[in-house]
Protein backbone atom coordinates (compact mmCIF):
# COMPACT_ATOMS: atom_id res chain seq x y z
CA UNK A 1 0.00 0.00 0.00
CA UNK A 2 0.91 3.28 -0.58
CA UNK A 3 0.26 6.09 1.73
CA UNK A 4 0.40 9.85 0.96
CA UNK A 5 -0.16 12.33 3.82
CA UNK A 6 -0.51 16.31 3.30
CA UNK A 7 2.22 16.30 0.74
CA UNK A 8 3.74 19.20 -0.15
CA UNK A 9 5.92 20.35 -2.53
CA UNK A 10 7.43 23.43 -3.50
CA UNK A 11 9.71 24.99 -5.85
CA UNK A 12 10.88 28.70 -4.94
CA UNK A 13 7.28 30.58 -5.87
CA UNK A 14 5.53 27.32 -7.09
CA UNK A 15 3.84 25.44 -4.92
CA UNK A 16 4.17 21.91 -7.53
CA UNK A 17 2.15 19.84 -4.58
CA UNK A 18 -0.04 21.38 -2.16
CA UNK A 19 -1.34 19.30 0.44
CA UNK A 20 -1.95 16.31 -1.09
CA UNK A 21 -3.41 13.07 0.88
CA UNK A 22 -4.15 9.55 -0.31
CA UNK A 23 -4.13 5.88 -0.06
CA UNK A 24 -3.17 3.45 -3.09
CA UNK A 25 -4.47 0.16 -1.88
CA UNK A 26 -3.44 -3.09 -3.29
CA UNK A 27 -5.56 -5.22 -5.70
CA UNK A 28 -6.59 -2.66 -8.27
CA UNK A 29 -4.97 -0.67 -10.90
CA UNK A 30 -5.16 2.93 -9.19
CA UNK A 31 -4.89 5.86 -11.71
CA UNK A 32 -3.57 9.14 -11.49
CA UNK A 33 -4.61 11.95 -13.21
CA UNK A 34 -4.38 15.37 -13.97
CA UNK A 35 -3.75 17.82 -16.61
CA UNK A 36 0.03 18.39 -17.27
CA UNK A 37 1.95 20.95 -14.76
CA UNK A 38 -0.74 19.15 -12.58
CA UNK A 39 2.13 17.58 -10.08
CA UNK A 40 1.89 13.74 -10.56
CA UNK A 41 5.50 13.67 -11.55
CA UNK A 42 6.54 15.64 -8.79
CA UNK A 43 4.41 13.27 -6.23
CA UNK A 44 5.52 9.89 -7.82
CA UNK A 45 9.31 11.31 -7.42
CA UNK A 46 8.50 11.88 -3.32
CA UNK A 47 6.80 8.50 -3.29
CA UNK A 48 9.72 7.34 -4.57
CA UNK A 49 12.48 8.94 -2.42
CA UNK A 50 14.00 10.91 -5.45
CA UNK A 51 12.68 14.42 -4.28
CA UNK A 52 12.38 15.45 -0.87
CA UNK A 53 9.03 16.73 0.64
CA UNK A 54 8.60 20.14 1.65
CA UNK A 55 6.54 18.51 4.44
CA UNK A 56 4.05 15.92 5.15
CA UNK A 57 5.15 12.24 4.17
CA UNK A 58 4.51 8.98 1.57
CA UNK A 59 5.32 5.56 2.76
CA UNK A 60 5.14 2.51 0.80
CA UNK A 61 4.02 -0.61 3.12
CA UNK A 62 4.27 1.87 5.99
CA UNK A 63 7.92 3.33 5.49
CA UNK A 64 9.64 6.00 3.35
CA UNK A 65 10.54 4.37 0.21
CA UNK A 66 14.59 5.23 1.14
CA UNK A 67 14.20 3.25 4.27
CA UNK A 68 12.80 0.32 2.75
CA UNK A 69 15.09 -2.93 2.72
CA UNK A 70 15.66 -4.17 -0.57
CA UNK A 71 13.62 -1.32 -2.63
CA UNK A 72 13.76 -2.66 -5.66
CA UNK A 73 12.26 -5.75 -5.03
CA UNK A 74 9.55 -4.43 -3.18
CA UNK A 75 8.81 -1.25 -5.95
CA UNK A 76 9.18 -1.20 -9.29
CA UNK A 77 9.24 1.96 -11.33
CA UNK A 78 9.06 3.85 -14.50
CA UNK A 79 9.37 7.53 -14.32
CA UNK A 80 11.14 8.72 -17.61
CA UNK A 81 11.75 5.98 -20.02
CA UNK A 82 14.22 8.81 -21.95
CA UNK A 83 16.42 8.72 -18.90
CA UNK A 84 18.36 5.66 -20.46
CA UNK A 85 21.83 5.50 -22.51
CA UNK A 86 20.85 5.13 -25.89
CA UNK A 87 24.10 3.68 -26.89
CA UNK A 88 23.38 0.68 -24.49
CA UNK A 89 21.68 -2.34 -25.93
CA UNK A 90 18.12 -3.46 -24.22
CA UNK A 91 19.75 -6.16 -22.35
CA UNK A 92 22.97 -4.19 -21.53
CA UNK A 93 20.25 -1.71 -20.10
CA UNK A 94 18.77 -4.03 -18.11
CA UNK A 95 21.71 -5.72 -16.89
CA UNK A 96 23.23 -2.67 -15.48
CA UNK A 97 19.68 -2.06 -14.01
CA UNK A 98 19.88 -5.59 -12.15
CA UNK A 99 23.89 -5.44 -11.13
CA UNK A 100 22.98 -2.15 -9.07
CA UNK A 101 20.05 -3.65 -7.76
CA UNK A 102 21.52 -7.30 -6.75
CA UNK A 103 19.32 -8.96 -9.36
CA UNK A 104 20.84 -12.08 -11.66
CA UNK A 105 21.12 -12.53 -14.96
CA UNK A 106 18.34 -14.61 -15.83
CA UNK A 107 15.81 -12.35 -14.67
CA UNK A 108 16.55 -9.89 -17.44
CA UNK A 109 16.17 -12.22 -19.93
CA UNK A 110 12.94 -13.15 -18.05
CA UNK A 111 11.71 -9.61 -17.87
CA UNK A 112 12.59 -9.11 -21.81
CA UNK A 113 10.41 -11.93 -22.94
CA UNK A 114 7.50 -10.34 -20.44
CA UNK A 115 7.17 -6.99 -22.10
CA UNK A 116 7.50 -9.09 -25.36
CA UNK A 117 11.34 -7.88 -26.36
CA UNK A 118 12.84 -11.24 -26.27
CA UNK A 119 14.55 -10.79 -29.93
CA UNK A 120 15.21 -7.14 -28.99
CA UNK A 121 17.69 -7.79 -26.28
CA UNK A 122 20.82 -6.97 -28.37
CA UNK A 123 19.24 -3.65 -30.28
CA UNK A 124 21.01 -0.32 -29.58
CA UNK A 125 17.73 1.83 -27.45
CA UNK A 126 18.82 4.61 -29.90
CA UNK A 127 17.14 1.89 -32.60
CA UNK A 128 14.09 1.19 -30.65
CA UNK A 129 10.82 2.93 -31.08
CA UNK A 130 9.16 4.51 -28.56
CA UNK A 131 6.86 2.13 -28.04
CA UNK A 132 9.64 -0.19 -27.57
CA UNK A 133 11.56 1.99 -24.93
CA UNK A 134 8.55 1.84 -23.00
CA UNK A 135 8.57 -1.64 -22.88
CA UNK A 136 12.10 -1.45 -21.64
CA UNK A 137 11.34 0.59 -18.83
CA UNK A 138 8.31 -1.41 -18.16
CA UNK A 139 10.87 -4.45 -17.95
CA UNK A 140 12.95 -2.30 -15.90
CA UNK A 141 10.50 -1.69 -13.30
CA UNK A 142 9.21 -5.60 -13.29
CA UNK A 143 13.29 -6.70 -12.42
CA UNK A 144 12.84 -7.10 -8.72
CA UNK A 145 9.21 -9.01 -8.75
CA UNK A 146 7.83 -6.06 -6.86
CA UNK A 147 4.47 -6.00 -4.96
CA UNK A 148 3.90 -2.27 -5.88
CA UNK A 149 4.35 -0.95 -9.21
CA UNK A 150 4.73 3.21 -10.13
CA UNK A 151 4.47 3.75 -13.91
CA UNK A 152 4.23 7.73 -14.94
CA UNK A 153 2.70 7.93 -18.07
CA UNK A 154 3.52 4.25 -19.71
CA UNK A 155 0.81 4.34 -22.05
CA UNK A 156 2.67 7.02 -24.25
CA UNK A 157 4.03 6.62 -27.43
CA UNK A 158 2.23 2.70 -27.66
CA UNK A 159 0.36 1.59 -30.47
CA UNK A 160 -3.20 0.07 -29.99
CA UNK A 161 -1.60 -3.29 -29.28
CA UNK A 162 1.04 -1.87 -26.87
CA UNK A 163 -2.01 -0.30 -24.83
CA UNK A 164 -4.47 -3.24 -24.84
CA UNK A 165 -0.44 -5.15 -23.70
CA UNK A 166 -0.05 -2.89 -20.95
CA UNK A 167 -3.29 -2.93 -19.36
CA UNK A 168 -3.22 -6.52 -19.54
CA UNK A 169 -0.41 -6.45 -17.57
CA UNK A 170 -1.60 -4.20 -15.30
CA UNK A 171 -4.64 -5.84 -14.72
CA UNK A 172 -2.45 -8.97 -14.37
CA UNK A 173 -0.23 -7.26 -11.70
CA UNK A 174 -3.83 -6.08 -9.54
CA UNK A 175 -5.51 -9.26 -9.81
CA UNK A 176 -2.20 -10.89 -8.04
CA UNK A 177 -2.65 -8.29 -5.29
CA UNK A 178 -0.24 -5.88 -6.24
CA UNK A 179 -0.54 -2.62 -5.54
CA UNK A 180 -0.53 -0.62 -9.37
CA UNK A 181 -0.80 3.04 -9.66
CA UNK A 182 -0.65 4.60 -13.12
CA UNK A 183 -0.42 8.20 -14.22
CA UNK A 184 -2.07 9.87 -16.99
CA UNK A 185 -3.23 13.13 -18.53
CA UNK A 186 -6.19 11.52 -20.40
CA UNK A 187 -9.32 10.23 -18.51
CA UNK A 188 -10.46 8.16 -21.38
CA UNK A 189 -6.73 6.47 -21.39
CA UNK A 190 -7.80 5.22 -17.56
CA UNK A 191 -11.19 4.40 -18.00
CA UNK A 192 -10.34 1.14 -19.68
CA UNK A 193 -6.93 0.67 -17.48
CA UNK A 194 -7.98 1.76 -13.85
CA UNK A 195 -10.38 0.66 -11.36
CA UNK A 196 -9.73 3.43 -9.33
CA UNK A 197 -8.29 7.27 -9.94
CA UNK A 198 -6.96 10.02 -7.97
CA UNK A 199 -7.28 12.81 -9.75
CA UNK A 200 -5.92 16.21 -9.34
CA UNK A 201 -5.19 19.39 -10.32
CA UNK A 202 -3.12 22.55 -9.22
CA UNK A 203 -1.34 19.96 -6.81
CA UNK A 204 -4.35 19.30 -4.85
CA UNK A 205 -6.71 16.64 -4.97
CA UNK A 206 -10.18 16.49 -6.90
CA UNK A 207 -11.57 13.54 -6.75
CA UNK A 208 -10.80 9.70 -4.88
CA UNK A 209 -13.21 7.26 -7.05
CA UNK A 210 -13.44 4.12 -8.57
CA UNK A 211 -14.36 4.41 -12.31
CA UNK A 212 -17.77 2.50 -12.14
CA UNK A 213 -18.89 5.25 -9.55
CA UNK A 214 -17.21 7.84 -12.06
CA UNK A 215 -19.63 6.44 -14.97
CA UNK A 216 -22.46 6.42 -12.77
CA UNK A 217 -22.53 9.94 -11.80
CA UNK A 218 -21.46 10.94 -15.59
CA UNK A 219 -24.85 12.74 -16.98
CA UNK A 220 -26.28 10.96 -20.36
CA UNK A 221 -27.15 13.43 -23.09
CA UNK A 222 -29.43 12.37 -26.01
CA UNK A 223 -28.66 13.69 -29.24
CA UNK A 224 -31.97 14.60 -31.23
CA UNK A 225 -31.84 16.08 -34.96
CA UNK A 226 -35.70 17.44 -35.85
CA UNK A 227 -37.19 19.84 -38.19
CA UNK A 228 -38.76 21.42 -35.58
CA UNK A 229 -36.14 22.38 -33.11
CA UNK A 230 -38.67 25.19 -31.31
CA UNK A 231 -41.24 23.04 -30.92
CA UNK A 232 -39.46 19.55 -29.80
CA UNK A 233 -37.35 22.28 -27.35
CA UNK A 234 -40.51 23.24 -25.82
CA UNK A 235 -41.96 20.58 -25.76
CA UNK A 236 -39.06 18.69 -23.87
CA UNK A 237 -38.78 21.19 -21.35
CA UNK A 238 -42.25 21.54 -20.35
CA UNK A 239 -41.70 17.92 -19.70
CA UNK A 240 -38.98 18.63 -17.49
CA UNK A 241 -36.14 17.59 -20.02
CA UNK A 242 -32.50 20.70 -20.62
CA UNK A 243 -32.90 20.94 -24.53
CA UNK A 244 -29.94 22.97 -26.08
CA UNK A 245 -29.77 23.87 -29.25
CA UNK A 246 -26.76 22.19 -30.98
CA UNK A 247 -26.73 23.72 -34.11
CA UNK A 248 -27.91 22.72 -37.47
CA UNK A 249 -31.43 22.14 -36.07
CA UNK A 250 -29.94 19.51 -33.53
CA UNK A 251 -30.93 19.98 -29.59
CA UNK A 252 -28.77 18.40 -27.11
CA UNK A 253 -31.22 17.02 -24.46
CA UNK A 254 -29.79 15.88 -20.77
CA UNK A 255 -32.11 14.78 -18.15
CA UNK A 256 -34.14 12.34 -20.07
CA UNK A 257 -33.74 9.42 -21.89
CA UNK A 258 -33.70 8.70 -25.67
CA UNK A 259 -37.02 6.29 -25.39
CA UNK A 260 -39.10 8.98 -23.91
CA UNK A 261 -37.70 11.81 -26.01
CA UNK A 262 -38.93 9.74 -28.97
CA UNK A 263 -42.14 8.94 -27.67
CA UNK A 264 -43.47 12.50 -26.50
CA UNK A 265 -42.03 13.96 -30.35
CA UNK A 266 -44.05 11.06 -31.80
CA UNK A 267 -47.51 11.92 -29.13
CA UNK A 268 -47.17 15.23 -30.67
CA UNK A 269 -46.26 14.64 -34.34
CA UNK A 270 -42.98 16.20 -33.94
CA UNK A 271 -40.67 14.62 -36.96
CA UNK A 272 -37.46 13.32 -36.26
CA UNK A 273 -34.55 12.86 -38.41
CA UNK A 274 -32.32 11.34 -35.78
CA UNK A 275 -32.31 10.61 -31.44
CA UNK A 276 -29.14 9.40 -30.35
CA UNK A 277 -28.41 8.84 -26.82
CA UNK A 278 -24.75 9.28 -26.00
CA UNK A 279 -22.71 7.88 -23.29
CA UNK A 280 -21.41 10.25 -21.20
CA UNK A 281 -17.47 10.28 -21.40
CA UNK A 282 -15.40 9.93 -18.09
CA UNK A 283 -13.32 12.92 -19.75
CA UNK A 284 -16.44 15.45 -19.23
CA UNK A 285 -16.39 14.41 -15.64
CA UNK A 286 -11.99 14.84 -15.85
CA UNK A 287 -12.41 18.41 -17.62
CA UNK A 288 -15.15 19.67 -15.02
CA UNK A 289 -13.03 18.38 -12.47
CA UNK A 290 -10.17 19.76 -13.41
CA UNK A 291 -11.14 22.92 -15.57
CA UNK A 292 -11.52 23.45 -19.50
CA UNK A 293 -8.42 23.22 -21.28
CA UNK A 294 -5.78 21.48 -18.76
CA UNK A 295 -6.28 24.55 -16.68
CA UNK A 296 -7.38 24.07 -13.11
CA UNK A 297 -11.49 25.62 -12.36
CA UNK A 298 -11.10 28.95 -10.51
CA UNK A 299 -13.17 29.91 -7.28
CA UNK A 300 -14.45 28.04 -4.86
CA UNK A 301 -17.39 26.70 -6.81
CA UNK A 302 -15.56 24.33 -9.64
CA UNK A 303 -13.00 22.95 -7.02
CA UNK A 304 -15.41 23.04 -3.64
CA UNK A 305 -18.42 21.18 -6.09
CA UNK A 306 -16.16 18.30 -6.87
CA UNK A 307 -14.69 17.72 -3.44
CA UNK A 308 -18.02 17.69 -2.15
CA UNK A 309 -18.72 14.92 -4.63
CA UNK A 310 -15.81 12.92 -5.00
CA UNK A 311 -13.28 13.19 -2.49
CA UNK A 312 -13.63 11.16 0.75
N1 LIG B 1 12.60 20.71 -10.41
C1 LIG B 1 11.64 21.63 -10.53
N2 LIG B 1 11.91 22.94 -10.34
C2 LIG B 1 10.95 23.87 -10.44
N3 LIG B 1 9.66 23.60 -10.74
C3 LIG B 1 9.33 22.33 -10.93
C4 LIG B 1 10.29 21.26 -10.84
N4 LIG B 1 9.65 20.08 -11.09
C5 LIG B 1 8.35 20.39 -11.34
N5 LIG B 1 8.16 21.73 -11.23
C6 LIG B 1 6.86 22.43 -11.40
O1 LIG B 1 5.91 21.78 -10.58
C7 LIG B 1 4.65 21.69 -11.23
C8 LIG B 1 4.20 20.25 -11.30
O2 LIG B 1 5.02 19.56 -12.22
P1 LIG B 1 4.92 17.96 -12.46
O3 LIG B 1 5.97 17.60 -13.47
O4 LIG B 1 4.92 17.26 -11.18
O5 LIG B 1 3.49 17.85 -13.13
P2 LIG B 1 2.84 16.61 -13.89
O6 LIG B 1 1.44 16.52 -13.39
O7 LIG B 1 3.70 15.41 -13.76
O8 LIG B 1 2.82 17.12 -15.37
P3 LIG B 1 3.27 16.42 -16.73
O9 LIG B 1 2.16 15.49 -17.09
O10 LIG B 1 3.38 17.60 -17.66
O11 LIG B 1 4.59 15.76 -16.44
C9 LIG B 1 4.83 22.37 -12.56
O12 LIG B 1 4.40 23.71 -12.44
C10 LIG B 1 6.30 22.29 -12.80
O13 LIG B 1 6.73 23.36 -13.62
Amino acid sequence: MIAVRELVKRYGGTVAVDGLTFTVEPGRVTGFLGPNGAGKSTTLRMVLGLDAPTSGSATVGGMPYRDLPSPTRRVGALLDPGAVEPGRTARGHLLWQARGAGIGRARVDEVLGLVGLADRGGHRIRHLSLGMRQRLGIAGALLGDPGVLILDEPLNGLDPEGIVWVRRLLRGFADEGRTVLVSSHLMNEMEATADHVLVISRGRLVADVGIAELAAGARERVEVATPDPGGLSALLARAGAAPAPAGDGRLEVTGMDAARVGELAAAHGIVLHALVPVRARLEDAFIRLTGQNGRAADGAAGEGEAEGEWVR
